[in-house]
C-alpha cells in the first residue's frame, strides 16, 4: 500500500470512506464465484488461468499457491467439490514450485482428498490422506478418514453417497441442455443452421418513408427470422456514448431482479452487472435515443420505461430469461400500467476484447457486442402471449467491461402500431 503504484487506490480509500469500503467477504465469495464462471462457461483450463491466460492471450497477472487455495476453498465451501478439487490440485503445483508460501501443504492435501473422495475416487483419496500422514502423523481426522477410506475400499464400496450432498451452486440449477447451449454459444461456436444462416440479408432501410431516416437510412441486418432479430448499426454516435455513460456512472447500482413469486426485487447471481436509468428531459441525447428507437421499430416510446444503462465488469453476465413478464409472475409491471414489454432495444456502447455476447440458446444466435449497433426484436406475439423462443442471456464478460443501454417498449399506445392478431395465439407453456 506504500508503493507509489497504489497511490490513487489508497486516495480513493481515505478519502471517499463513506462510498468506497474495503473488500468484504461476500466480495471474496462473489470473486470466486466470477471466476469459476468464466472457468466453466469458456471451457477455460486451470493451469492456464493460474498462469494468467485466458484463452491463448497471456496477461500479466498470475495466480499464487494461496490465490488457487482459497479458490479451492470458495468452492468447497458451496459443496462444489469438482472446481476444489481442480483448483486444490493446482495450489499443490504451484506450491511447489513457489519459495515462500502462505498456504500449507497438509491443509490443501486435506481439501484435495476430501474432494477426490466425494467425486468417488476412493484410491486417490486414500493416497492424498496417506501422503497427508507423512506429514502430520497425529492429524486425527486425517487418521478417522484412512481407516474409513480403507474399509470403505475393502467392501468394495466405489460409489459414495451423493444424496447426502447439498444441492449445487444456482447455474447447475439451469436445465442442462440450455446451460450447455447457452455456453456454446458463448464460446462462438456455431448453433445456427446453414439453411437459415445463408439466407440472412443486409440493406438500408428508411421504415417507410420515416422523415427521422431519409437522408440517414438505417444499416439493417438480420440476424434471424423467426423471431426477428434485427441489428442496425452504427445508430449511436461516440459523443452520444460518452454523454450517456457521463450521465450514469454515478448512479450506476448493483443491478437488481423481480422475484417471481413475491413481486420484490433482489439481488441475484444470476444476474451481475451494475445499472442505472436515465430520464428523457435529462439530457436531448436521451431524448434522441428514444426517438431512434421511435424511428427502428415503429412503435411508440410514450409507454416505455426509462434508458436502462448497464455496465458489466469481468465476470459479470446475465443468465437465460425472458424480458417479458410470465402470466404468473405476480405484479410485474403493474405500476406502470403499460402492459407488458412488447419490444426490446438493446445499444450496445462498447465493443468487448473477449466474451460478453448476447445469445438466444434455442435459436442458436450469438450477437458480438460492437459499439454503436443496436439490437431489435419483438418479445411477445401479436396475440399478446408472451414468445418463448425470444429466451437470451448475456455471456460472462472475459476481458475488458461492457456496457450496454436499453429500451424497454410496452404495449399500451401500439394499437394502431402493430395491431393485435388474437389468431396467432401460441400459448407459454413455461413456469421456470
Ligand atoms: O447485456 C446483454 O447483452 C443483454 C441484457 C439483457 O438481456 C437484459 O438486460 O435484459
Ligand atoms: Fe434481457
Amino acid at each position: 500500500m506504500q508503493d507509489p503504484y497504489y497511490e490513487t487506490a489508497m486516495k480513493n480509500l481515505t478519502q471517499y470512506r463513506e462510498l468506497l469500503k474495503f473488500p468484504t467477504d461476500e466480495d471474496l465469495t462473489g470473486a470466486a464465484t466470477a471466476l469459476i464462471r468464466l472457468q466453466d462457461t469458456y471451457k477455460l483450463d486451470t493451469a492456464s488461468v493460474a498462469r494468467g491466460e485466458l484463452n491463448g492471450i497471456q496477461y500479466s497477472t498470475q495466480l499464487s499457491a494461496g490465490d488457487c487455495f482459497e479458490l479451492g476453498r470458495q468452492s468447497y465451501n458451496s459443496y462444489d467439490f469438482y472446481h476444489t478439487e481442480l483448483w486444490m490440485n493446482e495450489a499443490l503445483n504451484r506450491h511447489e514450485q513457489e519459495r515462500s508460501n502462505v498456504t500449507v501443504r497438509w491443509e490443501i492435501l486435506e481439501y484435495l482428498a476430501y474432494s477426490t473422495f466425494m467425486q468417488g475416487n476412493l484410491k486417490k483419496a486414500l493416497d492424498l490422506t496417506i501422503e497427508l500422514l507423512s506429514i502430520l502423523p497425529n492429524h486425527e481426522r486425517a487418521l478417522g478418514n484412512l481407516a474409513y477410506y480403507e474399509a470403505a475400499i475393502k467392501n468394495g464400496t466405489t460409489e459414495i453417497d451423493k444424496s447426502e450432498q447439498p444441492s449445487k451452486a444456482v447455474t447447475a440449477m439451469l436445465d442442462p441442455e440450455e446451460r450447455e447451449r447457452y455456453h456454446m454459444l458463448c464460446r462462438n461456436e456455431n448453433l445456427m443452421s446453414v439453411q437459415i444462416n445463408s439466407k440472412l440479408r443486409c440493406r438500408y432501410t428508411n421504415n417507410n418513408r420515416n422523415p427521422l431516416l431519409l437522408i440517414a437510412p438505417l444499416k439493417e441486418e438480420e440476424a434471424y427470422f423467426s423471431p426477428r432479430i434485427i441489428l442496425y448499426r452504427d445508430v449511436l454516435y461516440d459523443n452520444e456514448i460518452e454523454v450517456i455513460k457521463r450521465m450514469a456512472q454515478p448512479r450506476l447500482k448493483r443491478a437488481t431482479v423481480q422475484n417471481y413469486k413475491t413481486g420484490e426485487l433482489e439481488f441475484a447471481d444470476y444476474r451481475i452487472s451494475k445499472s442505472a436509468w436515465l430520464k428523457e428531459h435529462e439530457d436531448v441525447v436521451v431524448a434522441n435515443v428514444a426517438k431512434r428507437v421511435e424511428a427502428m421499430t415503429g412503435l411508440t416510446t410514450e409507454t416505455s420505461e426509462e434508458l436502462q444503462v448497464v455496465n458489466y465488469g469481468v465476470g459479470g453476465h446475465y443468465d437465460p430469461h425472458y424480458d417479458f413478464a410470465r402470466t404468473e409472475e405476480i405484479n410485474a409491471f403493474k405500476s406502470l400500467g403499460t402492459g407488458n414489454r412488447i419490444a426490446t432495444v438493446l445499444f450496445y456502447m462498447s465493443d468487448v476484447a473477449q466474451g460478453g455476447a448476447t445469445v438466444f440458446p434455442w435459436l442458436g444466435v450469438a450477437l458480438q457486442p460492437v459499439k454503436g449497433t443496436a439490437a431489435v426484436w419483438f418479445n411477445l406475439y401479436p396475440s399478446g402471449n408472451g414468445d418463448l423462443r425470444t429466451r437470451h442471456a448475456a455471456c460472462p464478460v472475459l476481458q475488458g467491461s461492457k456496457w450496454v443501454c436499453n429500451k424497454w417498449l410496452h404495449e399500451a399506445g401500439q394499437e394502431f402500431r402493430r395491431p393485435c392478431d388474437p389468431k396467432e395465439n401460441i400459448q407459454e407453456t413455461t413456469s421456470s
